[in-house]
């Protein structure tokens, strides 16, 4: 078998106006699909980031692919590091709120764009499921939490009417955003986007929402945008209220100075984000749980790495997201299947992605109490569809925006707006 044909295509689809530490998403997310064809017929799928630098590499890599064996990921690892060396990719802003499209992510980011999509090939060709590639499902449903953020109401200057989630920014209007995640698809723990508003008022709402949901795990993330000062006062306002304290505070010695202070178990997608700062981390005892996210950390099988060493070393792992659709989401379940030490229900944007744009036949996936269900359908058990596929493309053509910067978004708000870190 022999790949025939690969397309990368890029696509944006509406962003609602969630606020995070750096500012607020733009009013249109970009990804790219991946489509991988073989020789007999045989179609992979992926989907990836879509920001200029990364689909610059993607599409630099696509008709190298030609030719190849979609088994032979050794060699698809060769390409694309053979491509990044000799296209230096640029730098990309606000990139620690996006991991994977930072350049020094490009190998591992480009590599599993594709890796997905040769799996995919792979399963379709021997009919399994794709996590029968990973070992086989330990779990057949893979919990999800309810993503909660900040949000206002409407876009500046939109390019479309308001989403229906409304206004966020008060304890009452983020606990009716829980009820609602909760009561549409079953989720069973929370967890708080922070960073944005004023801390304590951050904290007042995880309080609010303790009240509301006893007994449901709470997580918080400012993404680093608290000082250590500001995180360990804190840390003492919320006592044991949450699951765990994900990047309250930047950096690997902030956040190792934070834990000793406090105790509390501390969880990241911004301090590790590679197998070095996972070495580094653990010589100090920064954070106990490492938030896997396959787009970045090379792919569905160097996820399973990561969470073996996170076994060794006696880490928690857990798993992040941006915003995406639901290739995304099944690689991701697939690969949460496969990964027994996968102890918390992992993040996902995809409740805030609309139900009239999705990529797939049958539109958006179910969860099912708060779970992404692994069927026996032969690869991520996904099928393309193109008519979507076309109009988000064409939408991604006529957005206007090549790379996501949510500062600069935020500038349209408050001219003056600073990038300064932590701000609190
Ligand atoms: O856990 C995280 O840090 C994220 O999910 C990063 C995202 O970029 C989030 O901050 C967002 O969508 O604004
Ligand atoms: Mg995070």
């Amino acid at each position: 078998m022999k790949i025939k044909r690969v397309t990368v295509t890029p696509i944006a689809f509406r962003d609602p106006p969630l606020l995070n530490a750096s500012g607020i998403h733009e009013p249109f997310a970009l990804r790219s699909i991946i489509e991988i064809e073989s020789d007999n017929g045989y179609i992979g799928l992926g989907e990836s980031y879509g920001d200029a630098p990364a689909l610059a590499i993607q599409q630099q890599v696509q008709d190298q692919l030609i030719g190849m064996d979609p088994f032979n990921l050794n060699q698809l690892r060769a390409i694309v590091q053979a491509t990044v060396a000799a296209h230096k990719p640029a730098s990309v802003a606000g990139a620690e709120l996006a991991p994977g499209s930072h350049a020094s992510k490009a190998v591992s980011n480009a590599y599993s764009a594709f890796e997905v999509a040769c799996l995919d090939l792979q399963a379709h060709y021997l009919n399994v499921p794709l996590v029968d590639l990973l070992g086989g499902a330990i779990r057949d449903e893979v919990p999800f939490s309810a993503y909660l953020f900040f949000k206002y109401a409407e876009h500046i200057d939109s390019p479309y009417p308001a989403d229906s989630w409304g206004e966020a920014l008060n304890e009452q209007q983020i606990v009716a955003q829980a009820r609602r995640m909760i009561e549409e698809y079953g989720f069973k723990s929370i967890k708080l986007k922070a960073g944005a508003l004023e801390p304590e008022h951050e904290v007042a709402c995880i309080k609010a929402l303790k009240q509301a949901f006893p007994g449901l795990p709470l997580r918080i993330d400012p993404n680093g945008n608290w000082s250590l000062e500001t995180s360990i006062r804190m840390a003492e306002l919320l006592g044991d209220d949450l699951q765990y304290y994900e990047d309250p505070t930047p950096g690997l010695e902030g956040m190792a100075e934070l834990h000793k202070r406090t105790g509390l178990p501390l969880a990241t997608n911004m301090v590790v984000t590679d197998f070095d700062e996972f070495r580094r981390s653990v010589a100090q005892d920064s954070v106990q749980i490492v938030l896997a996210d396959h787009h970045y950390w090379g792919g569905l099988r160097d996820t399973q790495v990561l969470a073996k060493m996170c076994d060794t070393f006696g880490l928690g792992v857990s798993m992040h997201s941006n915003s995406h659709l639901g290739i995304s989401l099944m690689a991701m379940a697939h690969v949460a299947a496969s990964v027994p030490n996968l102890d918390y229900a992992c993040d996902t944007h995809y409740p805030w992605q609309e139900p009239d744009e999705e990529v797939i036949k049958g539109g958006k996936l179910p969860f099912v109490d708060g779970c992404v269900k692994i069927t026996r359908a032969p690869g991520l058990g996904l099928e393309l569809d193109r008519d979507q596929l076309g109009k988000l493309h064409e939408q991604f053509l006529s957005c206007g925006i090549r790379q996501r910067d949510d500062v600069r978004q935020m500038r349209r708000y408050k001219p003056d707006w600073k990038t300064v870190k932590p701000r609190f």
